[in-house]
């Protein structure tokens, strides 16, 4: 299915056009027949004669009804630019066509109608002239009368060539599809309209309202008025939601793939029409069939920034326009460049973004905005519609390969820093790293470290950090060794360590050294006394007392209970019920 909006001043036969092509009642309402009058978006579909099948979009003429016609053309990727032969070019027409070429729409076809009341010559000069200078540039032209059906036969073969040149839409792209009417059916709930421009949709899909990121779940689904099991774009679709009110979803909402669309209510933009010092500080954004207002703060000759009254789903290269209600005018034409742009807080901020933006081109690419943002999470860059590929530096991160070798070497500064720094431990904690980097994800530090840099129970470490102890450390742990020479279970008393300098930082550095051996808080004993204290005590008679083992090894209950408690814990020792031990192995009794 192909779908094309109609465009065109009031009255110029936009909807009897679309009735006689498709033998269907476009406009819906009473009142807009009773008045012969567009007043919203009409539907209505036909089968060309190549057996492609058409809906058309018809819009409003009226200048006051300018904003349904958007929301019905902004999904829509070609037009029927729509004149009649009498009237010629009016204002409306003017302003559809700037409406269309602010959105970029490239391909259409020029129909001038009433050609049964006016030579259609002059109309169609007119009309091509004015869409030459437009995104539809060239465009082939079929004069016909509704009335004589003069016309309706070519028309309906240029339909077809024009079809046959449109771009196959993505249908593997997620689904943003812009609600263009709500209502509910009796018995089903509510039903929401609208052009799918790209992806499929089928019953049962879980998507979300994207003004308020409720879920919703398709219940069924309609296109061209009948149930279908699939619909993928392009096409013109009914869906009926579930777990939701009719009031909760209009016109200007979007139903979205749910975590594929970044919402915000900031952009940067660039700007085609008129000069962006020009316009007016507030506007009316269109984009899909949504309209919000907008400041504008203009930071390059083309560029600004917008700040919407309400988040919508938008991506990079999106196409927008910019109006003004009171003047009836479209100021220009959107390209979106950037959906989360950095704040401008900084003195120059304004002019250094402006520059960037200069070399934005609103296509997404991956390498431009990983330049630009040095880190980003893949599944981000994929709501702000840029395809990812590559391999992710860490967990979901995807990295600018000359940000990522900056980090690296800043790693290996912080760590040398925290070394100096730290002398006694054994690597700088991951933690701290990560906030000295003001890196986002634990994970990325952990990414960074490669040699001669080593990771271990969460600290990172130059190569041999830790491993040898500072020279004043290492001579008072020879004191200490000293002094347990041919007395290895008399630990240094608290007086005589801190004679040393051995506070708990220095004791638990030469632990972690393997230099000494702790036993309890401020007991430590050289490396070998573990074994040597088994191999006391296996000499003497089984079981032993508290008070035996003292003896035996020459120590303090300070030294004792907890030796021997630790001797319990690596089963070195067994103790009783009656509180007496045996070593492991020893014959009890
Ligand atoms: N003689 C003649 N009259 C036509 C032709 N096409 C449309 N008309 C008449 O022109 C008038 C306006 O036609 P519509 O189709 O309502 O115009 P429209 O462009 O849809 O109007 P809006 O949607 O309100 O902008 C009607 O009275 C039609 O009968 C035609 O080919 N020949």
């Amino acid at each position: 299915m192909h779908v094309i909006a109609t465009a065109g001043h009031v009255d110029h036969g936009k909807s009897t056009l679309v009735r006689a092509l498709t033998g269907m009642e476009p406009d819906r309402w009473a009142e807009e027949r009773r008045r012969g009058m567009t007043i919203d978006l009409g539907f209505a579909w036909t089968t060309l004669g190549s057996g492609e099948v058409v809906a058309f979009v018809d819009v409003p003429g009226h200048e006051r009804f300018v904003p349904n016609m958007l929301a019905g053309i902004g999904p829509v990727p070609a037009a029927l630019v729509v004149v009649a032969a009498d009237e010629g070019w009016m204002p409306q027409s003017a302003e559809h066509l700037a409406a269309l070429n602010a959105l970029g729409v490239s391909h259409g076809l020029l129909v001038v109608t009433r050609s049964d009341l006016f030579d259609p010559a002059l109309a169609t000069a007119e009309a091509q002239e004015q869409i030459a200078a437009t995104s539809l540039g060239a465009v082939d032209a079929v004069a016909v009368s509704a009335v004589t059906g003069a016309g309706l036969d070519d028309l309906r073969a240029a339909l077809d060539a024009l079809v046959a040149r449109l771009p196959a839409p993505d249908r593997d792209a997620p689904v943003r599809l812009w609600v263009d009417r709500s209502f509910t059916i009796r018995g089903a709930g509510t039903v929401v309209t609208g052009t799918l421009g790209a992806g499929r949709l089928r019953p049962n899909d879980e998507l979300e309202l994207a003004a308020s990121g409720r879920p919703v779940r398709v219940r069924g689904l309609q296109s061209l008025g009948a149930p279908v099991a699939e619909a993928a774009a392009v096409a013109r679709v009914a869906v009926n939601l579930r777990g939701i009110e009719r009031d909760e979803v209009g016109r200007g909402d979007a139903l979205v793939t749910p975590g594929r669309f970044h919402r915000t209510d900031v952009v940067d933009v660039r700007l085609a029409g008129d000069p962006v010092a020009d316009l007016p500080s507030t506007l009316t954004l269109h984009v899909g069939s949504a309209a919000v207002a907008v400041r504008i703060r203009p930071l390059g000759v083309d560029t600004a920034r917008l700040r919407l009254d309400a988040a919508l789903p938008l991506r990079v290269g999106d196409r927008a326009l910019l109006r003004d209600p009171g003047r009836h005018h479209v100021a220009g034409g959107v390209t979106v460049l950037d959906v989360s742009p950095p704040p401008l807080r900084r003195r120059g901020a304004a002019a250094a973004r402006a520059r960037e933006l200069s070399t934005m081109d609103g296509v997404p690419s991956q390498s431009d905005e990983l330049r630009r943002r040095g880190l980003v999470r893949r599944p981000e860059l994929e709501r702000m519609g840029v395809p990812a590929a590559g391999t992710p530096v860490a967990g979901d991160w995807l990295a600018d390969p000359d940000h990522w070798s900056a980090l690296r070497k800043r790693l290996a500064e912080e760590v040398a820093d925290y070394a100096r720094d730290h002398p006694l431990e054994t690597g700088a904690p991951v933690d701290a790293l990560r906030h000295a980097l003001g890196l986002p994800d634990r994970a990325l530090v952990d990414a960074l470290v490669a040699p001669p840099l080593t990771a271990r129970s969460g600290r990172i470490a130059q190569a041999g950090q830790g491993s040898s102890l500072p020279g004043p450390v290492a001579d008072a742990v020879d004191r200490v060794r000293a002094d347990l020479e041919g007395d290895p279970f008399r630990a240094p008393e608290a007086a005589r360590l801190a004679e040393l300098g051995l506070g708990p930082r220095e004791l638990a550095a030469a632990v972690r050294a393997g230099a000494l051996v702790r036993v309890a808080d401020g007991v430590v004993l050289l490396p070998g006394a573990l074994d040597e204290a088994v191999a006391v005590l296996s000499r003497v008679s089984q079981p032993f007392t508290l008070s035996d083992a003292r003896q035996a090894l020459g120590t303090s209950r300070r030294v004792a209970v907890p030796l021997l408690e630790m001797l319990d814990r690596s089963g070195a020792t067994r103790r009783l019920p009656d509180d007496r031990r045996v070593v492991a192995g020893e014959v009890d009794g």
